[in-house]
């Protein structure tokens, strides 16, 4: 392509350099005639056109008498191409950190792991209608998931008589819920929230799900609050 144009703008080069700034020729000056409505050139068949721009222009003051040609540069005028790297040395795969094409550090992909995640899920798969939602709306119903007419003061000694699972209170930092109605729906499993049934079972809730807001979700199993024995 740019052969192409080269050639073509060498060939235009005679044309070019022949061209000569228009001679601006004066036109002449108009006599002043007394005889006001003679037409000037009516006769005389005088159509030439007005020059353009006007001869005493700013165009035509700044506008030089040559017409500048610009210069075609040939391939040696112009900048080498860089050198071709060696193939010789080149090998598959990424480049060694001693070779100057080697990704910085900072920008390099982090290697793939083929460890299996630490942490596996130890969620159950829930009865159909006990999933969250289902909690939530239960506790909404209005039905009596405490069990007892008004929150009480709760002696350990008490705590424990509630440790079956049809009859199953904990505490929990303080506050004692009965949480039998909330077994079916507990994500972990029935056999995990069973262990703290008639216990306080604050400890291994902080160490299994300290980020579950329980008294929200417990909030309508308050039975009362737990007291050291007399
Ligand atoms: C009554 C109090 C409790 C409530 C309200 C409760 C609530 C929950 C909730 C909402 C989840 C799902 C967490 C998530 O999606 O990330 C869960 C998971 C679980 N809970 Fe509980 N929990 C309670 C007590 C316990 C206790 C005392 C234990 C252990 C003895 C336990 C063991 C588990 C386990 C093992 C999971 C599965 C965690 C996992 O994703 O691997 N929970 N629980």
């Amino acid at each position: 392509m740019a052969s192409y144009v080269r050639s073509w703008l060498s060939s235009q080069l005679p044309i070019l350099s022949t061209m000569e700034t228009p001679q601006i020729t004066e036109s002449p000056p108009i006599e002043d005639d007394d005889d006001a409505d003679t037409v000037k050139g009516e006769d005389d068949d005088d159509d030439m056109p007005p020059a353009f721009p006007a001869l005493n222009s700013a165009q035509r003051m700044t506008s030089g008498p040559t017409v500048t040609v610009p210069r075609i540069l040939t391939d040696s005028d112009l900048m080498p191409p860089p050198p071709l790297p060696s193939l010789v040395s080149r090998r598959p795969g990424v480049p060694s950190s001693s070779s100057s094409l080697a990704v910085p550090t900072s920008l390099a992909v982090p290697p793939a792991t083929t460890k299996p995640p630490k942490k596996v899920s130890r969620k159950v798969a829930l009865a159909p209608g006990h999933g969250p939602l289902d909690w939530a709306n239960l506790k909404k119903s209005g039905a009596d998931l405490r069990g007892v007419d008004s929150l009480m003061r709760i002696p350990m000694s008490v705590l424990k008589q509630h440790n079956k699972r049809d009859d199953a209170w904990s505490a929990f930092n303080g506050k004692v819920y009965n949480i039998t109605s909330y077994i079916p729906y507990h994500p972990g499993g029935e056999k995990e929230l069973l262990r703290v049934a008639g216990r306080d079972g604050s400890k291994l809730f902080a160490l299994t799900h300290a980020w579950v807001n329980l008294d929200y979700m417990l909030d309508a199993c308050l039975v009362g609050f737990l007291v050291p024995d007399s």
